[in-house]
């Protein structure tokens, strides 16, 4: 049981960081090990770090068990003082001197737990939200790497870090969990996550109050500020004077500012230039859709997190359907296992998807056609619908189109000649043409990319 602690605890260092290690791996002590029923008993100096190490760890500390003792293992963790008496082990160090038997044998203290559950509230972080639990492909890698540098350097390496992509995408997963890694290490950094109408609403109640003082006060003395969906601060003018400021003052003492929004900073309206050349003044960068594999790892993620088995067809079948973003995703495991539990269906099928799915897969195949995407985009690029058939060929309308044509062969089931009917009688090599050309100018053009991120996810809804 010692021996395993220690090794545990050293292959643990090898894995984190030195401020995880000693703000939440040195105070846990373990107190037994269980054979008949293969549970390792360790205890936590604190309701808090209890929670956080349950939600953190369990996972790491259960694999390393599983391996020691050579069968499954499961991990129970108790509050200090609680149970039995412990035997500590201190800390990996090979030569180390046996730690002295009692309570909890903490390594560098960290803030004292009362004040860690204190500042953990106050920021108004969700602890669910992690690096561990953000599933990983090429549509986020590089903004989980922005992320992470960040979180290892904060307010030294790219400040603001200004992450925008579509809905459900995981911009809020990912500032969590950026705070939630700060906090962990302990050191007592003030983090205060906000989305941007909570911030609204709190210039309004500074008004209100005549507490314009105190509100600066507040805001210019955090680390780390993270502030989601500023695109809301569109038209609030006094709200952007007031950030301006916060973001003057936090970026000047190099504390860590992070923004999300659904777009990049030019392209948001009713900001200030002001703001728009500070957001853009540190490092940008976009969340893309998650494609098929990625959406198919993310299900089997998710589902085995809540106890779900899930074959990999049927994770194929749901992703193949819903492509929109992870939210989607999320609602549809929800759905199923829902239905499956109902019905008594043990095992997850397909057929048990497309029953329990019906709606939402009648919405996403149906709702598309031709005729919807050309008056989409013919909105979105202010022509009218009328020049999606026409013969007329000036850039400001040929492009447009080729647009619409592009959306019309990845989003809808029709084939080249019948979209070239469908956009006034034209070849199916025109359409093949505007495929081409525009799936080429999307890995290149960042300002198109995102232009029909916009539109694919409107025209899925
Ligand atoms: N890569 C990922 N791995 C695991 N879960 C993810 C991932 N991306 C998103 N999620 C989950 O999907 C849900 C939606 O993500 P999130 O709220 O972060 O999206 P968002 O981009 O902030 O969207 P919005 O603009 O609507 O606020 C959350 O439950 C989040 O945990």
């Amino acid at each position: 049981m010692k021996d395993f602690w220690q090794t545990c605890v050293q292959r643990l260092e090898q894995d984190l960081p030195p401020q995880q290690i000693s703000a939440w791996i040195r105070p846990l002590v373990p107190l037994a090990f269980d054979e008949t029923q293969a549970v390792l008993r360790v205890s936590a100096p604190n309701r808090f770090k209890l929670d956080w190490v349950r939600k953190n760890f369990s996972h790491k500390i259960e694999t390393l068990a599983t391996e020691w003792y050579e069968r499954p293992v499961q991990v129970s963790f108790e509050l200090a003082g609680a149970g039995a008496r412990a035997v500590p082990v201190r800390t990996a160090t090979p030569n180390a001197a046996p730690a002295p038997t009692g309570p909890a044998v903490t390594g560098a203290p960290a803030a004292p737990a009362a004040v860690e559950q204190v500042m953990h509230d106050r920021s108004r972080l969700n602890t669910d939200l992690t690096f561990d639990n953000f599933v990983t492909g090429k549509a986020n890698q590089l903004a989980r790497a922005a992320a992470l540098q960040v979180a290892e350097n904060p307010g030294v390496s790219y400040n603001p870090l200004f992450l925008y992509g579509g809905v459900g995408l995981g911009k809020t997963h990912l500032i969590h969990a950026i705070g939630n890694t700060l906090l962990a290490n302990g050191t007592g950094t003030r983090v205060r996550y906000v989305h941007a109408d909570q911030y609204v609403s709190d210039v309004v109640k500074a008004y209100q109050r005549k507490a314009f003082d105190e509100f600066k006060r507040y805001y210019h003395s955090l680390d780390l500020l993270l502030i989601d969906d500023i695109q809301f601060f569109a038209g609030k003018n006094r709200t952007q004077e007031e950030f301006f400021y916060a973001f003057e003052a936090m970026v000047a003492q190099r504390k860590q500012i992070i923004i999300t929004s659904d777009t990049y900073p030019k392209e948001l309206a009713n900001i200030d230039s002001r703001l728009i050349s500070r957001f853009d003044s540190g490092l940008t960068v976009a969340i893309e859709p998650p494609e098929l594999e990625m959406r198919v790892a993310i299900l089997l993620h998710k589902a085995h997190t809540e106890g779900v088995t899930m074959p990999e067809e049927v994770a194929f079948f749901i992703a193949k359907h819903l492509r929109s973003n992870v939210r989607e995703l999320e609602g549809a495991l929800r759905k199923v296992s829902a239905y499956a539990r109902f019905h008594g269906r043990e095992v997850l099928t397909v057929d048990v998807c497309k029953d329990a799915l019906k709606d939402l897969l009648s919405v996403s195949n149906g709702q598309i056609t031709v005729e919807n995407i050309q008056k989409t985009v013919a909105d979105f690029y202010k022509i009218k619908v009328a020049d999606m058939y026409s013969k007329r060929r000036p850039a400001n309308i040929a492009m447009p189109r080729q647009v619409a044509m592009y959306l019309a062969k990845e989003l809808t089931q029709k084939s080249l000649p019948e979209i070239g009917d469908l956009f006034g009688g034209r070849d199916h090599t025109t359409v093949l043409h505007a495929v081409r050309k525009i799936s080429d100018a999307r890995s290149k053009q960042t300002e198109l990319n995102h232009a029909l991120h916009v539109l694919e996810q409107t025209l899925k809804g």
